[in-house]
Parts: C-alpha cells; sequence; structure tokens
C-alpha cells in the first residue's frame, strides 16, 4: 500500500476531506459550548482546540479573552487543530499567541500536539507530520510522553525574520546602549544575547524593548542565553505576544543553532529553561534542528462562548 494510503489508512473517523466534523453543542442562539483541553511543555500552557470535531473560527478578541488568566481559561498559546491542506500531512494546526496574534510555530506546543492526537487516537501511530504555517513537522513519541520534533532547519537570513540587516554572524542596536545578538528564524523570528547569568538578565526589561523594537517590523521572541560549556546552556525567554514563558522550544532551537554556527557550541546541547529542560542537536548546514522533551496534559474542560452571526454561519458551514 502507498505511503499515502498508508497514512490516509491509520487516521480514526479522518477522512482526508475533513468533512465529517461534529457540531459544537449549540444552546441559545448564538451561544456554543466548546471543548478544550489544558496542557503544557515544561510550564508553557497551551489550550488546545480541536476544530475537526468542534469547528469555530475564533476572533482575536475571544482569543485574547480565553487567554486571560483571570477572566478566561489562561494560556501562553492556543492550538488549533485542523485538518490537512496538503497530502503529505497528516494534521495542520494553527498557533494563537495570547495576544491573539497567529504565529508560524510552537516547539513546546509541537510536542503537546503530537500526544493530543496520539493519546486520542487521531492516528494510529507515530510518526505525525503536521503542517504549520510555513514548515511541515514530523513529531515522534519516544515514550513515557517524552516526544522527539523534527523542527526542520535555521534560517539564519535576518530576511526571514525580518530584520533589515546585511547576513552576518552577529547584529547590533543602538537602544540607545548597544546591544550585540544572533538572529535566526525558526520558522519564527528569534534573536539570542549571551548572558553571563541568566538569573540576572534583564529579560523582561530588554527583552519587551527588542521585542516591539521597530527594527522588527513583526515583532520578534528575545532569547537570553547563558553557556555553561560546549553541550550545556541556560536559557530565558521574552516571547512574542506572551512575554516571559517558563520554557520555549522554538527558542531554545534558534539559540542552539545560533551557538553552534558561533562556534561555541557542539552538536547536541542540554538546555535548561526555567521550566525545566530540552535536548536539542543540529549537525549543521542543510540539516533540521531536531527537539526532544516532555508534554503534559492538565486537564479538559468546557467553555461557553457567544458567537456573531458570521461566525455561527462558518461554524455551520464547517460541519
Ligand atoms: N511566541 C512565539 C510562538 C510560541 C513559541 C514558543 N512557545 C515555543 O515553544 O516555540 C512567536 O510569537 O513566535
Amino acid at each position: 500500500m502507498s505511503k499515502q494510503k498508508q497514512r490516509s489508512s491509520r487516521h480514526r473517523h479522518r477522512p482526508r476531506n475533513g468533512r465529517e466534523r461534529r457540531p459544537a453543542a449549540t444552546e441559545p442562539e448564538g451561544v456554543i459550548t466548546l471543548p478544550f483541553t489544558k496542557m503544557h511543555g515544561l510550564g508553557n500552557d497551551f489550550v488546545v482546540l480541536d476544530m475537526i470535531s468542534h469547528p469555530v473560527n475564533l476572533t482575536t478578541e475571544q482569543i485574547r479573552q480565553l487567554s486571560d488568566r483571570n477572566l478566561g481559561i489562561g494560556f501562553d498559546q492556543m492550538l488549533v487543530i485542523d485538518a490537512p491542506r496538503r497530502p503529505d500531512a497528516d494534521f495542520s494546526y494553527r498557533i494563537f499567541n495570547g495576544d491573539g496574534t497567529e504565529v508560524e510555530h510552537c516547539g513546546n506546543g509541537a510536542r503537546c500536539f503530537a500526544r493530543y492526537v496520539l493519546e486520542r487516537g487521531l492516528i494510529a501511530n507515530a510518526p505525525v507530520r503536521v503542517q504549520t504555517a510555513n514548515r511541515l513537522l514530523e513529531l515522534h513519541d519516544d515514550g513515557d510522553h517524552q516526544y522527539r520534533v523534527d523542527m526542520g532547519e535555521p534560517d539564519f537570513n535576518p530576511e526571514s525574520l525580518p530584520f533589515s540587516a546585511e547576513p552576518a554572524l552577529e547584529y547590533s542596536l543602538q537602544l540607545p546602549e548597544e546591544v550585540r545578538f544572533f538572529a535566526a528564524s525558526m520558522g519564527n523570528p528569534h534573536i539570542v544575547l549571551l548572558t553571563d547569568n541568566c538569573d540576572k538578565a534583564p529579560v523582561h526589561e530588554l527583552g519587551s524593548k527588542l521585542c516591539t523594537h521597530s527594527a522588527f517590523p513583526q515583532g520578534v521572541n528575545v532569547g537570553f542565553m547563558q553557556i555553561i560549556d560546549r553541550d550545556n546552556i541556560r536559557l530565558r525567554v521574552h516571547e512574542r505576544g506572551a512575554g516571559e514563558t517558563l520554557a520555549c522550544g522554538t527558542g531554545a532551537c534558534a539559540a542552539v543553532a545560533c551557538g553552534i554556527r558561533a562556534g561555541l557550541l557542539n552538536h547536541t546541547v542540554h538546555v535548561e529553561l526555567r521550566g525545566g529542560s530540552l535536548n536539542i542537536n543540529w549537525q549543521g548546514e542543510g540539516y533540521p534542528v531536531l527537539m526532544s522533551g516532555p508534554a503534559e496534559s492538565v486537564f479538559e474542560g468546557t467553555i461557553k462562548l457567544t458567537i456573531t452571526a458570521d461566525q455561527e454561519t462558518a461554524h455551520g458551514n464547517r460541519r
């Protein structure tokens, strides 16, 4: 059986066209009950929505409200699972920061995605191929809730962030104080600053200033990397659209790739973040970055949402 057929036979109730959908429970006019799952990767926390079974297009404002840790559910990012949009993928998934902005990649989220679809039998077994806005990821299950993700290749071209500068190993900005940093895209934009002590790094003050600096028209994630030795780093990340998180998977990949490219690190690095640790491997130009780490599922819930008429239509149409 061709790989394509093998792949489709691995899906339980998941015809390619995604047509079989169970509408979210609908209550009085415009109110729906939306099931969600709360998950995290090293404390970087997510709300996971299954848009195949419960289709609804949330507005930016609704995402912001749901991310509020007092008024909503609370999360760093929302992961939205959907049917694949290309034949070589098993699923697609969309990622939204807590501020409602949609982004291209989420490393900790990819591991949680893998656990979600495998534990629910939405696919028979790993590897799971999932497409994001601009990448195709391959997710592997290493057992004991440890997952390994082929994160794709780092892109060191500053235009990929975007950041208008001549390609270089290291860059600088006058804030007015001079700040030096590496830059890489993992599908989403990262800059990485070296620090001799993560605990004392000005993650919030400097991170928030750089994250929204005009040099980065689409914003940027700001990592603070402390090199312990060639096999171990500590890392804190001020994330675009979320602030400092307890861990950042794409940030760990970007930091290690930049460190290896600068000749400061070996090819497999243990990354200690505030929420725990990841193992990152990168063999160099032309190779993908491989990330290994845990994914935890915390609780299931439902939330009532008032949706507008056109969302209702979209909701209805996607049944
Ligand atoms: N804030 C990031 C997206 C989430 C990345 C992070 N949570 C990860 O695990 O990679 C951005 O705006 O590009």
